[in-house]
């Protein structure tokens, strides 16, 4: 039997992106796998009173079993009302690849789907995301689209060089498609190793500067959908305070290098209205977990060192939140 999110008390992305693009900022998307990191990501949003956007790859599906993740993400919303503030939650599929991942979503309680259909020919992709479009929109259920190709690991898919949005397309595929938002392309990447330090510049803290965003692209598609909602992927910045901790503990990160928190400030005024995150929290509890596992090598309670990579996960969350996208207190 299908399950309609609005049975689950969750809400689609309509009128929290309308609100984020008129208010000039953007709404977090977090992606999850397991209790600790929903606990971190609802616990920092409530605090902060931020909307937020609990996103769930096909990886995690696999990983942590779809059935699971939607009655966790059910608990959510009754979780949220115990910490006592009532956020707006949205449940969204990342980097849906099939009609049939999105419609099995959308079956299941998913508020949001995702349909990336930018790896194939751009015919291709305007079919497969109005088809996706058609069938959520019947459920109440909103999508996002995505035009260009970005650079690093998509999932299983590997995209070598990113191929930057065509500003002359988007009208065209927005009209087309139906789509609510639009993932675009105009030099973020996912994973942690975003840019070479051969690509970058060092400033005079020594800190590796990566190349511009190409802002005048996304400015160029403002003025062809203006107050369109726009999506940013591979927005993660790759604190470095987290890679040098790692690296001190035993781990071997080389070359991690991400978005400096002030491009993605900037995106986020404009009609940039999600950003999602991953990475970053990937990083987050891992420094942590290194951390207790060497200063307490006798340790094996999962708790003891689960509970502060929560902890720390929540921190960055919450500074995410109040520091870079602007979301807090606009629940
Ligand atoms: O775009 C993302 C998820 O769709 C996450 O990007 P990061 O790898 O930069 O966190
Ligand atoms: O864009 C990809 C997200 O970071 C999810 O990654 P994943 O497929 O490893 O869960
Ligand atoms: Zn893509
Ligand atoms: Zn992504």
């Amino acid at each position: 039997m299908a399950v309609s999110y609005k049975d689950l008390g969750l809400v689609n992305t309509k009128e929290l992106f309308k609100k984020a693009v008129d208010g000039g900022y953007a709404i977090p998307a977090y992606n999850f796998n397991n209790m600790e990191q929903m606990q971190a990501i609802l616990q920092a949003c409530v605090e902060t009173k931020s909307p937020v956007i609990l996103q769930v790859s096909s990886g995690a599906r696999n990983y942590a079993n779809a059935t699971l993740l939607r009655n966790m993400a059910k608990g959510a919303v009754e979780y949220v009302k115990e910490l006592g503030c009532e956020i707006p939650i949205v449940l969204h599929l990342d980097h849906g690849d099939t009609f049939e991942l999105c419609k099995d979503c959308i079956d299941n309680g998913f508020s949001s789907v995702m349909i990336d259909g930018s790896h194939h020919s751009y015919e291709e992709n305007v079919a497969l995301t109005k088809k996706v479009v058609e069938y959520a929109h019947a459920h109440g259920v909103t999508v996002e689209g995505e035009l260009g190709v970005l650079a690093g690991v998509e999932d299983d898919v590997v995209a070598e060089h990113s191929t930057y949005t065509k500003p002359e397309e988007v009208e065209d595929f927005v009209k087309k498609t139906g789509v609510d938002s639009l993932a675009i392309s105009i030099g973020t990447s996912h994973g942690a190793n975003k840019f070479t330090p051969a690509q970058c510049t060092v400033n005079e803290d020594g800190v590796l500067i990566p190349p511009m965003l190409r802002f005048d692209i996304l400015e160029e598609i403002e003025k062809r959908i203006p107050g369109f909602p726009i999506v940013l992927h591979g927005s993660s910045s790759v604190p470095q305070e987290y890679v040098k901790m790692i690296n001190e503990l035993g781990g071997k990160m080389k070359d991690a290098v991400g978005i400096p928190e002030e491009w993605l400030r900037r995106a986020a005024k404009s009609a940039v209205c999600k950003i999602n995150i991953d990475s970053d929290g990937r990083l987050a509890m891992t420094a942590a977990v290194r951390k207790v596992l060497t200063e307490k090598p006798g340790e094996f309670d999962p708790r003891k060192y689960l509970g502060p990579a929560r902890e720390e996960l929540k921190k960055l969350y919450m500074h995410k939140n109040i520091e870079v996208l602007g979301s807090a207190n606009q629940a």
